[in-house]
């Protein structure tokens, strides 16, 4: 059961149209990621959820109550609704306990109770109760905005970039910590960044926008291997797009005849390829003239645990560049001719 509705939701600033006819349910206890390039939507999209801004047409529905009907909207403080900014936005000359008991009641007699059960949710030592935000690192800082979202028990927590400031490490750790908390607290959340893997990770829905419109949803396994198109392909994550020929289950491209993922359709289309859909090997001259897909190692980035490698490949007099991921344990040297050999089938692109 959807928790959230958006539908036939726009916006325009002055010319520029920010959002264009969004439509998105969100179910209730799930994690929902809207990613996106920069001035695509995302945050707009985040701020009419929220009841920053209203809506030029279309509705909000929380449970069932309209937050949104058009330019008619219901505050944000009468929402239910928690809020998690980019950079934590804690009150600076308050406390840590000031700054999650923020929006709870003076007089309540268990106001202390909750606010150091908020710090155990968010896994932050009851010791840094006295401290100042600038006496807390950024992760710190951003588990006390989460703590303060909380604080109200909200129904929908809406999360806008909240990790970005933070390096790549403890960006995961935090990251990981916030679903957790975020699961077993049952709160229905909204996670806006511009990060795929981020996205891909940490939402049950991802949902990408492009120029103000949902270009797709759908669970990130969904989103990663069934793309609608090429941006999207590429949005999330490194592809290889080829021209190919369908005919009987297989695509003709670069890479030679390759099982496709349908048997239903024929003739000219755009095929996708993972890089972890290609495995490479040392080059026999004898497997190169039997017909095996073979190309020229042309860059590897190093990448740690895994390295990027393009490979070149001739076919019908052009050149096309394939990506391959592999260990840097054994890594081409570039130059070398090697076999490519594809595992799974190619996902045949709808535009
Ligand atoms: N208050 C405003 N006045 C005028 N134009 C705006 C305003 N807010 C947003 N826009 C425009 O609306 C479009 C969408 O902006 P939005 O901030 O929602 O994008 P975004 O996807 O969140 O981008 P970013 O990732 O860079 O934060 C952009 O073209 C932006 O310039």
């Amino acid at each position: 059961m959807s928790l959230l509705d958006i539908s036939g939701v726009s916006k325009r600033y002055g010319q520029q149209a920010a959002l264009d006819g969004i439509d998105l349910s969100v179910p209730a206890r799930s994690r929902t990621a809207i990613v996106g390039p920069s001035g695509s939507g995302k945050t707009t999209l985040l701020r009419i959820i929220a009841g920053f801004e209203s809506p030029d047409s279309g509705s909000v529905t929380l449970d069932g109550q309209v937050l949104a009907d058009g330019p008619l909207i219901a505050p944000a403080h009468r929402r239910g609704i928690g809020y998690v900014p980019q950079d934590g936005a804690l009150f600076p000359h308050l406390d840590v306990a000031e700054n999650i008991g923020f929006g709870l009641e003076r007089g309540d007699a268990a106001r202390n109770d909750r606010i150091a059960e908020l710090m155990d949710m968010v896994e932050l030592d009851r010791a840094m109760l006295t401290r100042r935000p600038h006496e807390l690192s950024g992760g710190q800082q951003q588990r006390v905005a989460l703590a303060r979202a909380l604080a109200r028990k909200p129904a929908l927590m809406l999360l806008d970039e909240p990790f970005s400031a933070l390096d790549a490490g403890l960006r995961e750790a935090v990251r990981k910590s916030v679903a957790r908390v975020l699961q077993q607290a049952g709160i229905t959340a909204i996670l806006v960044t511009h990060d795929q893997a981020e996205a891909l990770s940490f939402a049950d829905q991802v949902a990408v926008l492009r120029q103000g419109r949902l270009a797709q949803v759908g669970t990130p396994h969904a989103l990663y291997w069934q793309p609608k198109d090429r941006d999207t392909a590429l949005f999330l994550g490194d592809a290889t797009v080829l021209h190919a020929e369908l005919s009987e289950g297989f695509a003709t491209c670069a890479l030679g005849r390759i099982p496709a993922e349908t048997a239903a359709r024929t003739g000219r289309v755009s095929v996708m390829l993972r890089p972890e859909q290609i495995r490479l090997s040392p080059a026999t001259p004898g497997q190169e003239q039997a017909g095996a897909c073979h190309g020229e190692v042309e860059d590897i980035e190093f990448g740690g645990s895994l390295c990027a490698i393009t490979v070149a490949v001739e076919a019908n007099g052009a050149r096309e560049r394939i990506l391959v991921h592999a260990s840097s344990l054994d890594l081409p040297a570039p130059g070398t001719r090697v076999r490519l050999d594809v595992i799974g089938k190619a996902h045949i692109l709808v535009r």
